[in-house]
Order: C-alpha cells, then structure tokens, then sequence
C-alpha cells in the first residue's frame, strides 16, 4: 500500500539523538516491581520552585501537613538559601514540636556555593533528621556555556560542595540531628555516563559513605530526553559500576518533558533504582516532576501496597489545588473527575455486566465483592479504594447503549430491567439524546422512565387505571379475578378467569376491547424486608405492537397487574 504520509516542514535537523547505552545483557526488562520504592516528595522545592506565585507559608504548611498525613517519610522542605520565605519555613516546622513527626526527614536543596551552604545548612538547627540535598550540573552543555569549566573544573564544584556541607554540619549541627547528604549529578540524563560515574565517585570519597553512613545518589533526569528503556539501561548501568553500592541509596528523578516520566520511574526501579522523588500530580518544573500519586497507585492496583495512603483522593486534590492554586486536569490517573466514568455504550455494557458478575460471583462465595479480585472491565481498579462512589461510573449521551442506562436504572432505583426491556428502553433515551445533545443525568433518565412506564398516580395516563383486585382460585386451578378499574375515564368493575391472575387479567381486559398476548415475564424484588417492594416486567404483543410494561408493588400479583396495565396504556398512547 502507498505511503500517503507527508514529511514534515518542521526543522528536524536541529536536534540530535540521544546516546544508547551498550548494555545487551541489560536484566532490568524481566525485573518486577514487588514493594514500594522509598519515596521524597519535592513538592515544597520542585514543584513550588515551578509555580507562577510560590506557595505562601499557609500554603505551604497545609502541603507539608498533607504529605504527613499521607505517610511520605522524606520530603524535601525547600530551597532554604532562596530567599527569607523559603528559610522561615524550614524554620517554623522545626520549632513547631508538633510539625514533623520523628520518622519524616526532611531535606533541603542547596548550589555547591559555600554562601548558600552555609545559609541552608543553617536553616536546619534543631531538626531531629535533615539531609542536605547539594546539585551542580554535569552535562556538556553546560559546563561549556554555564559553568565555562572543565570536567575536572566541574567535578571539583561537586566535591568542594561535599566537603563544605560537611564542615557546616560538623560546625553548626550537633549530634541532636541525624544529618544525611544527598548529591545529585544534574541533568544526568545528558552527561556521559563514564563521566557521571567519575564525578558520584569523587563525591563518595568526600564524604565516605560506609556502614551506619549512607549516601543518597540522585541521577535527575532533569530533562526527560530519552525513552524510559535507555534510561533504564544508565540506571542499571550505574548501579552496576558505583562503588560501595551497599551504601548508596539510588535514587530516581523524573521530569515529564517527553510525557513518560512515570514509566521512566518504573522502568529505573526495574532496574535498580532504590528510591522515587516526584510531586503530587506531576506538579514541577516545565511538564512536571513524576506524578507520585500515579507512581503509588500503579502499585495499588497491582496489589503491592505503596505505603501511602490514597484513600480520600479527593481531600489530596483540594488541598493541592489549594497550595498550588492550579487545577487538576479532568483526565489524569486515577483522581480526575473523568477517570472512572464512562460515556460509551461498548464500555458501559461491560462495567455493568463486570459488576453483575462480581456480585453473582461473591454470592456464589458466599463473600463480599471486596473479598474477591476486582475484575471490572474498564475500571482498573475500584473508584470506592480512592472513595469515589459508582454514581459517576457510567454517565449516558448519545453515545451510550442499553447497558449504561440499564446500569443507572439498577444502581439507583434497583430496578433490573430484562434485556429486550433494556434495548427498548435504549432506544427511547437514545432518541433524546440526538435530538437533544449533550449527556443526559441519572435524574432524567428516571423522568423519562417514569413517564414512559409508570404513570404518576397525581397524574395518571392511559386508558386504563386498576384499583384493587381480588382473585380466587377453584379446585382446578383457575384463577378469577375482579378488579375494580376506570376506562377511558368510566368507573367500573373488570372480571375474567383464567390459569393464573395474569391470564385471568388479559381476559378481563378483552371485554373492553384490548386484545393482549403474554410474550415474557419477569420479576424481582428491589429490597429485602418486610415491606419489600416487587418489580414485574411483562413483555406484551398487543395487537400489533410489542412492548413492555412495568409494575412496582409490595404485592407480587399487584404488580404483574400493574406491569400488564403499563404495557396496555403504552399501547394506546
Ligand atoms: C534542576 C533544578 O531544579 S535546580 C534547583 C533550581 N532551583 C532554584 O534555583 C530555586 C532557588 N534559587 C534561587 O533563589 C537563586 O538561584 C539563588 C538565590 C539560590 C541564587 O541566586 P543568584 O546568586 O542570583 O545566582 P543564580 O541563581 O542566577 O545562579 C547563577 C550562578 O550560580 C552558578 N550555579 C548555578 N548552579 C550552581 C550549582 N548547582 N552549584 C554551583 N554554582 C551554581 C552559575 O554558574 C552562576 O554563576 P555565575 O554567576 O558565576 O555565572
Ligand atoms: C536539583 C535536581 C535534583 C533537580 O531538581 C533536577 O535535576 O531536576
Ligand atoms: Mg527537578
């Protein structure tokens, strides 16, 4: 077949290729995911450092407060040498007892500028548990035109940053802080791996890492420049070559400039990483920082527990939306207000038959749904895990089909229509939909069933409405029934016999004329108790027409009568 694409008139030989990593007994590809990385959160520093109007410090507290709550253990507080903001809020939650609990670090972010680190260093008086996090950039491009250095230049900013942070930690911490170092080789995803791997060296002989003495090596993919899998491969890479392996926490950085920062993330763990740092929904700098809460969450729903706990999802988004005065986006992973709806028909036909399925299978069990493994189609896990309701799950317009609506009806008027009710009933909401457009919300849905089959006693329709009946059957089993009823507005009395109160109804029924014919039947009840109401489902060939009726009764034969009144008065109208 002919290629019919175009090629394009954009500039493509601008941009080069990003290196592959010779690596072809590469392992990290059979590697799974089976615990929880540690995890930092940056919100404070990388994600604030990206926003038009940095949080300000009730934003930020309510921020620190949430990943608390969460059960995030390091958070990176701030870049405390930026500026009087940022350092008297490292200050406030150390003084504040109450702030930061004894098993959360906190850690802060410092240039490899003597001025600046002893500025940070400082901000962490008192602090119970502190890393300095110290970067400098080790990538060509900028130590041509940033740093206008060597790589020896470069890698000596690096190790005289070390060795600073240690002397004003030596000389300003006392032995109340269980103080940690961080380094992270910036834009690693740019720098020769050979030469990455001499520059963390050379920091680790600064700082000597050893048992009881870790050191946290961050490789920040400060830019997202390649695929997730050539990013794998420099992780597995350098984990393989790192000295003192044992004492390095490896630690993985993602941004999202390429779109695939969370299976840069996975794929690293996959390959070693020890460790993820990222914001809330993907807040940082550019496209974002790794999304933890997708990150966690994909370990949710693979059964592996994140240790953070996502389970008011919607409390997490306010009080981001709060600190970071921006909104999250309708479509993002697991909490945007779309994701655990469905508009189209194929989709929603097999949630509800996912759920039918689930419940029958419990029962079966004798178990509750949550005892069994979620297996909903189209719904990768359960939205109650994150405490959503189902009432979103399935949302009708005209793209819809019978199985969603089918799935309002039965979710919130327990009402479990027979499939050909359901095609029928399609149809009518369908019909809506096109001439009207847009969606169509539960609450209609149920006006327009209500007026096509259940009349309003306020405001009854159709030619006939029954009273009450009374049946009674002689010794071979045929049924008479008197049923006190108007037609076509007249008061009067309707007697008929026949196998059963049904047929003894469509007999009463031929004396004024309706010839009706029995095609299928069905029946539920909607509730258990004593005053559990029924719901019969008649389907009917009257005349020519086929159609169904429905009845709702704490009295089964009432409603089957009601459900054959329906079908009649549908026919007439
Ligand atoms: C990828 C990241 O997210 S890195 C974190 C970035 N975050 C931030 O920068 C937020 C907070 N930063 C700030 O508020 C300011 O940058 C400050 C207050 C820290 C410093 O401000 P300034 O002193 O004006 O310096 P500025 O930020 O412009 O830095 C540029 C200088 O620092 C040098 N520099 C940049 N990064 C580093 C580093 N990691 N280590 C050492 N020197 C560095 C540059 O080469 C440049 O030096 P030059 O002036 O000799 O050319
Ligand atoms: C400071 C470093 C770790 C950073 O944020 C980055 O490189 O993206
Ligand atoms: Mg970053």
């Amino acid at each position: 077949m002919a290629n019919r694409q175009q090629p394009s008139s954009m500039p493509i030989q601008k941009y080069g290729r990003y290196e592959q990593v010779d690596l072809a007994d590469r392992t990290w590809p059979q590697a799974r995911i089976t615990t929880a990385p540690r995890w930092l959160s940056t919100d404070l520093r990388d994600g604030n450092q990206a926003l038009i109007d940095p949080m300000s410090p009730a934003r930020k507290r309510a921020m620190f407060d949430l990943l608390v709550k969460m059960g995030y253990k390091e958070i990176e507080v701030g870049f405390p040498a930026s500026g009087q903001t940022d350092f008297d809020f490292v200050r406030s939650i150390i003084e504040d007892p109450d702030a930061i609990p004894d098993d959360v670090t906190i850690s802060v972010l410092t240039q490899a500028r003597e001025d600046l680190i002893e500025r940070t260093v400082e901000s962490l008086k008192g602090a119970r548990r502190a890393t300095v996090h110290l970067y400098n950039a080790t990538a060509p491009v900028f130590r041509r035109v940033v740093f206008r250095g060597s790589k020896d230049d470069i890698k000596q900013i690096a190790v005289d940053g070390t060795r600073l942070v240690m002397e004003y930690a030596e000389k300003l911490l006392g032995d109340e802080t269980e103080f940690g170092y961080q380094y992270s080789p910036e834009i690693f995803t740019d720098t020769e791996l050979d030469f990455a791997l001499e520059v963390c060296e050379a920091v680790m002989d600064t700082y000597r890492p050893g048992p009881g003495r870790e050191i946290i090596l961050n490789l920040p993919a400060t830019v997202e420049r390649s695929t997730p899998s050539t990013h794998a491969d420099r992780f597995e890479w350098m984990g393989r070559h790192l000295s003192r392996r044992e004492h390095v926490c490896l630690s993985v950085h993602p941004h999202n400039d390429r779109g695939t920062a969370v299976a840069a993330a996975e794929l690293a763990l996959m390959a070693g990483a020890d460790r993820v740092e990222g914001c809330l929904f993907g807040q940082g700098e550019r496209t974002g920082n790794v999304d933890l809460v997708t990150l966690g969450m994909n370990l949710f729903s693979q059964g592996v527990d994140p240790q953070i706990d996502f389970s008011d999802i919607d409390e997490i988004r306010r009080t981001w939306e709060y600190c970071n005065q921006m909104e999250v986006h309708p479509r993002h992973p697991y909490v945007g207000d779309l994701v655990y709806t469905s508009f189209s028909g194929s989709h929603q036909d097999a949630i509800k038959k996912g759920f039918d399925a689930m419940e029958a299978d419990a029962k079966a069990r004798g178990v509750t749904v949550d005892d069994i493994e979620w297996a909903v189609p189209y719904l990768p896990i359960d939205p109650k895990d994150v405490g959503r309701s189902y009432e979103a799950v399935i949302r009708v317009n005209s793209q819809s089909g019978k199985g969603g609506i089918a799935y309002v009806l039965k979710n919130d008027h327990k009402l479990d229509l027979p499939r050909r009710m359901q095609i029928e009933f399609s149809k009518i909401i369908q019909a809506k939909t096109d001439a009207e457009g847009g969606e169509i919300t539960p609450t209609a849905i149920w006006d327009v069933f209500q007026d096509e089959y259940l009349p309003n006693p306020d405001n009854p329709w159709g030619r006939i409405q029954v009273a009450n009946g009374q049946s009674t059957t002689d010794r071979d089993g045929v049924d008479t029934l008197t049923v006190e009823a108007t037609v076509d507005g007249e008061r009067t009395t309707l007697t008929g016999s026949g196998n059963g109160p049904i047929s003894a109804f469509f007999d009463a029924l031929g004396a004024v004329g309706v010839d009706v014919r029995l095609l299928d039947y069905q029946e539920h009840t909607m509730s258990e108790g004593a005053s559990a109401q029924a719901a019969s489902y008649i389907e009917c060939a009257i005349g020519d027409k086929v159609l169904w009726g429905i009845g709702i009764d704490a009295n089964t034969t009432r409603a089957s009568l009601k459900a054959v009144v329906s079908a009649v008065n549908r026919a007439a109208r």
